[in-house]
C-alpha cells in the first residue's frame, strides 16, 4: 500500500501547537492522475471523432447500426470512465492520533456513544453472530457508562431476543475477562478461533460461551424455546410479548427490552454494564416499512427517547468490530475543533474475513470501499457505507446550518434525557415513536433521519447529507476497524448486487439525481463522483455490446473494428489498455494482489450481463408501477459442501436462476465464436484477416472470462455444477440470438 509520507511537524511547532489529532497528506499520485486524465480525455474525443465520421460514411443499415450500437457504448463507457475521474483529481491520506485524545478532553468529558445494530432475518442472520457483534463493540475501550448497544429486529424474532438474554448475562463475564487480558479480539467466536492464551479463567469463560452458542443454535434449529431454557424470570417474561395471537414478523405490535440498564446491571467485578436495548418495531402490512433505513430511523427515535447520545455508530449485524480503540479513533475527527462545524460522519472502511485467497466473486470490492472513499475524501469526504460509521447525531435532522427539529420536543439531537431507561414516561415515549404509523405526515425519511426512497439507502442517505451541506471524513486505520461476512455463493453475490444497482437507479432517476441536483448542490466533481454509482447499472449496456455484438459478427465474418495495420488500431490498443492499466494499478497500489485484480475484472463483466441488465430490467418495470422485490437479505450461513468449494475457488451455480441465464448464453456465444473464428482465421486465408484480429483477441478474452462457466456446464459432477435447465435454456436463447443476428449480419 502507498505509504503516506508523515506531516513536516518539527519539535518546535509541536510545542506551541495543540496536541495533533489528525493529519491529512495529499496523495502522490495526483499530478500524475491528472495528467492521465488529459491524455485520455483527447484519445476519447478522437474515438468519437472516427465513431461519427464511420456512422456518416455507412454503406448499408447493417453497418450503420453496428456503429451506432458501439457509438451508444462507448459513450456510457466515456461518461463512467469520466464521473470515476473524480475519484482520482484529489485522493488524500488520513492519520490520527488516539493517544492525544486525553490532553484534549478529560474521559469523564467524552461523549455517549449509542451503536445501532440491524438484523432482519434469524435463519439468514444466525442470532449468535448478531450477539458477537454486539458483544464486540460493548467490549469497547470506552467509558462503558457511555456505551448504549440498541439492537433492530426487523426479523420480529424471540429467538434473537433470547439470544440476546443470554448475552447480557455473558457480557458481565466477558467485558471484565476482555479489559483485564487486554484481549485485542472482542469477539468471542473470533476469539477462541485463534491461538489464545490457555488459563483456566480463559478456559472456564470458552465453556461459558460455547454453552450459550448451543443453547442459542439449539433454539433456531428445533424452532422453539424449549422448557428447560426457559426457567429464568428474564427469559419467560421476554419471550411472553410472542404469545400475541396472530404475531407474525410482518404483523406485530412493538417490543422493547431492556436487556442491561447501566445504572442497575453490573459485571462480576463490579464495574457497570453498557446499555443494551433490544428493539423491534412496530410491523403492520398495511404501512410501508422501508427495510433498513426504516429500521435505523425508528432506532434513532428509541435512541433519542432512551439516552440520546451525540454520537451514533450503525453497524450491519455481520461487522463486528476488530479493534476496540476504534470510538477513539472516530473522535479524532468528530472532536477536533477546526472540523466541528460541518462533519456529519466518519466512515470506516469495510473490510471482510472469510474471502478466499482469488477472492472469486471480487467481494472485496476494492473501489468501492477503499479507492474510491480516499478520492472522495480529497472533496467533501465519503459516501456512508451502510456500517462501520460514525455520525454526529445533529447531522440526521437538517444541514450544518438549518437544524430542523423533529415533531416531538423529546427528540431534538441536543435535548438530555435524564431518567433512567426504564422509567414508565421513557418506556412510553419508545414505544410510542416505535409505531407503524408514528412517521406519517413527518419528516423522517424525506428531510430527517434515513432517507427513503431507494434500496440503497446508505448511499442515498449519505448523498443527501452531502447535499445539505456535511462534510465527511474517510478513517482507514491499517488494523480493520470492522470486519464483516461476504456472500458466498454467486447466486448471493448477483442478488445482492442487483439490489445495489436498482437502487443506486432510483437515486439515478429521481429528483435528487446526482447529475442535475448533485452537481449544483455538490460541485462538478461530487456530482460526478456520485453519479458513477448512480448510472453503475447502464454498464450493462457496453458490458453486453462488447460480449455479443463482435462474436456474432466474427462468426459471420464481419469486420466491425480497425485493422491492425490501420492506425485508429493503435488509439484502440491506448483506450484499453490505458483504462486496464490503470485500473490494475490502482487496484495493486492499494495493496491488491492480481490474482485478486483478475476476479474483480471478470465479475465486472458477469455482473454487467446477469445483475446489471436485470438490474435496469427490473428498475424499468417498478417504475411503470409493477411491484418487484424489496430488500433481499443476504445470506450469511453456508453449508460445509459449499464452504469447501469456496475455499479451493470453485464457483457456485447449483440452482438455476435467470441471473445465470444470461451469462451461461454469452459464455457460449463467445466459446462457438473463438473456435469458429479461431479455425477460419488459420484454415482460411480470407482478405478479411486482419480486420477481425481484435475480434478475436477479444472473444479470446472473454472465453479466459467465461472458463469457471465452462467448467461448471461440462467438466464438473458436485452439486455447485451448472443446473441442466440453466445450459438447456442458455443454449436455446444463444441459437436464437445467433440465427437473428446471422439474419443481418451476413
Ligand atoms: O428490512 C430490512 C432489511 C435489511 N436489514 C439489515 O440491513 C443490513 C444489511 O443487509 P444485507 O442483506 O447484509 O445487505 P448487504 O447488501 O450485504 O449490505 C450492503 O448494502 C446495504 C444496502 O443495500 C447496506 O444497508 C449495507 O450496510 C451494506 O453493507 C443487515 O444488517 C440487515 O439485517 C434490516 O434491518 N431490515
Ligand atoms: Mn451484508
Amino acid at each position: 500500500m502507498e505509504k503516506p509520507p508523515l506531516r513536516d511537524y518539527t519539535a518546535a511547532n509541536a510545542a506551541s501547537a495543540p496536541p495533533l489529532l489528525n493529519t491529512l497528506t495529499p496523495s502522490r499520485r495526483t499530478s500524475l492522475n491528472r495528467a492521465f486524465a488529459a491524455i485520455y480525455t483527447c484519445a476519447i474525443v478522437a474515438l468519437f471523432y472516427r465513431h461519427t465520421q464511420t456512422l456518416l460514411s455507412s454503406k448499408n443499415l447493417v453497418s450503420f447500426y453496428v456503429t451506432l450500437t458501439l457509438f451508444v457504448s462507448d459513450l456510457i463507457l466515456a461518461f463512467i470512465w469520466a464521473s470515476g475521474q473524480a475519484f482520482r483529481m484529489r485522493p488524500v491520506y488520513r492519520k490520527e492520533f488516539p493517544e492525544n485524545l486525553e490532553k484534549v478532553v478529560k474521559t469523564s468529558d467524552l461523549p455517549g456513544l449509542d451503536v445501532f445494530i440491524c438484523t432482519a432475518d434469524p435463519y439468514k442472520e444466525p442470532p449468535i453472530s448478531v450477539v458477537n457483534t454486539a458483544l464486540s463493540v460493548m467490549a469497547y475501550d470506552y467509558p462503558t457508562e457511555k456505551i448504549s448497544v440498541y439492537v433492530s429486529d426487523d426479523g420480529g424474532s424471540a429467538f434473537t431476543l433470547f439470544a440476546f438474554v443470554e448475552a447480557a448475562r455473558f457480557a458481565a463475564h466477558w467485558l471484565p475477562f476482555c479489559r483485564k487480558n487486554d484481549i485485542a479480539k472482542r469477539n468471542p467466536d473470533e476469539y477462541f478461533a485463534t491461538d489464545y492464551k490457555m488459563s483456566s479463567e480463559t478456559e472456564d469463560i470458552k465453556i461459558m460461551y460455547e454453552s450459550m452458542k448451543m443453547r442459542v443454535e439449539h433454539v433456531v434449529e428445533t424452532g422453539k424455546i424449549s422448557e428447560e431454557y426457559n426457567t429464568s424470570d428474564d427469559v419467560r417474561q421476554a419471550v411472553s410479548q410472542w404469545s400475541i395471537d396472530g404475531f407474525t414478523r410482518q404483523n406485530h405490535p412493538t417490543v422493547i427490552q431492556v436487556l442491561l440498564d447501566k445504572n442497575k446491571d453490573k459485571d462480576i467485578t463490579g464495574n457497570s454494564l453498557p446499555n443494551l436495548v433490544y428493539v423491534s418495531r412496530q410491523k403492520s402490512e398495511t404501512s410501508p416499512h422501508h427495510f433498513k433505513a426504516g429500521a435505523l430511523n425508528v432506532l434513532v427515535r428509541v435512541s433519542a427517547a432512551m439516552t440520546n447520545a451525540p454520537v451514533i455508530l450503525t453497524l450491519d449485524c455481520d461487522m463486528y468490530s476488530n479493534d476496540p480503540t476504534t470510538p477513539l479513533r472516530a473522535l479524532c475527527y468528530i472532536l477536533d475543533p477546526e472540523m466541528r462545524s460541518n462533519l456529519g460522519y466518519v466512515q470506516f472502511p469495510q473490510e471482510y474475513h472469510g474471502l478466499n485467497k482469488s477472492d472469486i466473486y471480487a467481494c472485496e470490492h476494492k473501489r468501492l470501499f477503499k479507492v474510491h472513499p480516499v478520492g472522495y475524501d480529497g472533496l467533501s469526504g465519503p459516501n456512508y457505507l451502510g456500517t462501520g460509521c460514525f455520525f454526529r447525531r445533529r447531522a440526521l435532522c437538517g444541514g450544518p446550518s438549518t437544524l430542523i427539529s423533529p415533531e416531538i420536543d423529546g427528540l431534538c439531537p441536543d435535548c438530555v434525557v435524564n431518567q433512567p431507561l426504564t422509567a414508565p414516561s421513557v418506556l412510553e415515549l419508545a414505544h410510542h415513536v416505535a409505531g407503524c404509523n408514528y412517521e406519517n405526515q413527518t419528516k423522517w425519511g424525506s428531510k430527517i433521519g434515513f432517507r427513503y426512497g431507494s434500496l440503497v439507502e446508505d448511499y442515498y442517505t449519505g448523498y443527501r447529507m452531502k447535499c445539505e451541506g456535511w462534510r465527511s471524513i474517510f478513517c482507514y486505520p491499517e488494523t480493520a476497524a470492522f470486519l464483516g461476512d461476504v456472500p458466498f455463493n454467486l447466486l448471493d453475490v448477483l442478488s445482492q448486487n442487483k439490489r445495489w444497482a436498482i437502487g443506486l437507479l432510483e437515486v439515478a432517476f429521481s429528483r435528487y439525481s446526482t447529475i442535475t441536483f448533485g452537481v449544483k448542490s455538490m460541485g462538478l466533481f461530487m456530482g460526478l463522483g456520485y453519479s458513477y454509482y448512480a448510472f453503475w447499472a447502464i454498464l450493462a449496456i457496453p458490458i453486453t455490446t462488447y460480449c455479443l455484438l463482435p462474436q456474432l459478427a466474427l462468426l459471420n465474418e464481419l469486420s466491425i473494428f480497425p485493422k491492425v495495420s490501420d492506425p485508429w488500431f493503435l488509439l484502440y490498443m491506448f483506450l484499453f489498455l490505458g483504462a486496464y492499466g490503470q485500473d490494475l494499478l490502482e487496484f495493486v497500489v492499494h495493496g491488491g494482489a492480481i490474482q485478486r485484480w483478475w476476479s474483480d475484472q471478470r465479475m465486472w463483466i458477469m455482473r454487467g450481463l446477469s445483475c446489471y441488465a436485470f438490474g435496469l430490467t427490473e428498475f424499468v418495470v417498478k417504475s411503470i408501477g409493477i411491484p418487484t422485490e424489496g430488500f433481499n437479505v443476504t445470506s450469511k450461513i453456508i453449508n460445509d459442501e459449499q464452504s469447501k468449494r469456496y475455499e479451493q475457488g470453485v464457483f457456485e451455480f447449483g440452482v438455476p436462476s435467470p441471473l445465470f441465464v444470461t451469462l451461461t448464453m454469452a459464455a457460449i456465444i463467445n466459446l462457438s465464436s473463438f473456435i469458429i473464428g479461431l479455425v477460419q482465421f488459420i484454415v482460411d486465408g480470407g482478405s478479411n484477416k486482419e480486420g477481425l484480429i481484435m475480434q478475436l483477441v477479444l472473444t479470446g478474452l472473454i472465453v479466459m472470462n467465461c472458463l469457471p462457466v465452462y467448467q461448471a456446464i461440462a467438466l464438473r459432477s458436485d452439486k455447485g455444477k451448472m443446473a441442466t435447465k440453466t445450459t438447456v435454456t442458455a443454449t436455446l436463447l444463444a441459437s436464437a440470438v445467433y440465427a437473428v443476428a446471422s439474419l443481418f449480419l451476413k
